[in-house]
């Protein structure tokens, strides 16, 4: 009798700080452990880990986590604990967040020397996020160098945009020579909420264009014409685009060349500037949604102006993709903000009737972990709630991808 196959995948997105991962079973998608070490590098470094198999409780450990290895070591302990170690025959392949692929990775990919050397020279455009991407593949292999490993690309969904909307207007020649172009990112979350939307529509993606609000800490907007993604407001870098909780989003350029000749700052100062102390957090001094609505309510005009600004520009790349697609069915909000702060979709399309957008203020109101509507029936396009998640479409992709060789 031969053994049943390994089905589980091990999903590890490892971001700048903090490594976010999920255990799942992909016979029947179910997850079995999910967990975040976060402030890493820090003395108060925190592991939160909940194994959901079996009905076992959140375990958490607060304490120095030096880097990410010490923090995929520390996980795998965790993970051990209930049995579903790093070195159980169950798991059946390791899939890896990847932020930056550049032009090269279309698709999901296993990695071998060759693209881990890729990711490395795309580190100059994510040189918050690649490193990181790295380490946890190169201790993942240290800890299961028999597992095949697979890269999900942030970048992957968007190499579909036209050349119109991927390069930028500057000469086409020292563009080429340092591949500067607009890659976007949070891929994989545009793409699941995409399809996601039409589910909810009940339609097949391919009938449905939809602007796709993906507002965490990171925050992008994406133009989806029939499941192909058209445009999207990050660029070369994370850094374009909307107002985020530390990034500043679209400037003028100019404000660089100032900062540098008038401000006497090194490009790696306004680079940490534009990058850890813009957006909410330089606006405010906060970058969580929730503190600012707080201080919002309590009457505090630097908060408020903070939100404004937030919703200023979010409004406008909502208008830039209306005319961008010409029709639009779905407008869509997911990640920590677009999925919990009523205020941030009540604003965003507040005025934007005769683009055939509203708000159901009750329907906004409410909660859910689900897809829901929170358009009024009568409403021409659909306002959607769609909950991401970037952690399910990796295992998807890799399972797919690896899991039916093993
Ligand atoms: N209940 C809530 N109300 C408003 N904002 C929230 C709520 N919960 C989370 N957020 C916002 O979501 C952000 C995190 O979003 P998330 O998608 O997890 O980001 P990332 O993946 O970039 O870390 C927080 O910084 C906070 O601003
Ligand atoms: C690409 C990016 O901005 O990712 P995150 O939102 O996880 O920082
Ligand atoms: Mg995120």
């Amino acid at each position: 009798m031969s053994a049943v196959s390994p089905s589980r995948v091990l999903v590890l997105n490892s971001g700048s700080s903090s490594v976010k991962y999920q255990l799942l079973d992909m016979s029947d998608n179910a997850r079995l452990a999910v967990g975040l070490v976060e402030r890493i590098g820090e003395e108060t470094s925190r592991l939160k880990h909940t194994p959901l198999h079996g009905g076992g409780e959140t375990r958490e450990w607060n304490g120095p986590i030096a880097d990410h290895e010490a923090a995929l070591k520390a996980v795998s302990a965790e993970l051990a604990k209930d049995g579903l170690g790093l070195d159980s025959p169950e798991l059946a392949a390791i899939g890896h967040r990847v932020v930056h692929g550049g032009r090269h990775f279309t698709e999901p990919t296993v990695i071998d020397d060759a693209v881990l050397a890729e990711i490395e020279r795309l580190i100059p455009v994510a040189p918050l996020h690649n490193p990181a991407n790295l380490t946890g593949i190169r201790t993942a292999q240290a800890l299961r160098p028999d597992l095949p490993q697979v890269a999900v690309f942030d970048t992957a969904f968007h190499t579909t945009m036209p050349e119109s909307a991927a390069r930028y207007a500057i000469d086409v020649k020292t563009a080429d020579e340092h591949r500067i172009r607009r890659y976007g990112f949070h891929g994989t979350s545009h793409a699941y909420v995409s399809r996601a939307t039409a589910e909810l529509l009940g339609k097949d993606p391919s009938e449905v264009n939809v602007i796709v609000l993906h507002l965490g800490n990171g925050a992008s907007a994406s133009a989806v014409r029939g499941g192909r993604c058209v445009d999207t407001s990050m660029g070369l870098t994370p850094l374009e685009g909307l107002v985020m909780g530390t990034r500043s989003g679209d400037l003028d350029p100019a404000v660089i060349f100032h900062l540098a000749r008038v401000g006497g700052m090194s490009t790696d100062e306004i680079d940490t500037l534009l990058n850890k102390k813009s957006g909410l957090i330089g606006l405010c001094g906060d970058n969580d949604m929730r503190e600012i609505r707080r201080r919002v309510d309590e009457g505090d005009e630097q908060a408020r102006l903070a939100f404004d600004i937030y919703i200023h520009h979010l409004k406008k790349y909502i208008g830039a993709y209306y005319a961008v697609l010409g029709t639009v069915d779905a407008v869509a909000f997911t990640a920590g903000v677009g999925e919990n702060a009523a205020p941030v979709r009540q604003a965003a399309v507040a005025g934007l009737e005769q683009l055939g957008l509203a708000v159901d203020e009750e329907l906004n109101a409410a909660r859910g972990d689900r897809p829901r509507l929170i358009s009024p029936e009568s409403a021409r396009v659909a306002v959607a709630v769609v909950p991401t998640d970037e952690e399910l479409e990796i295992a998807t992709q890799t399972y797919a991808l690896v899991g039916k060789n093993n």
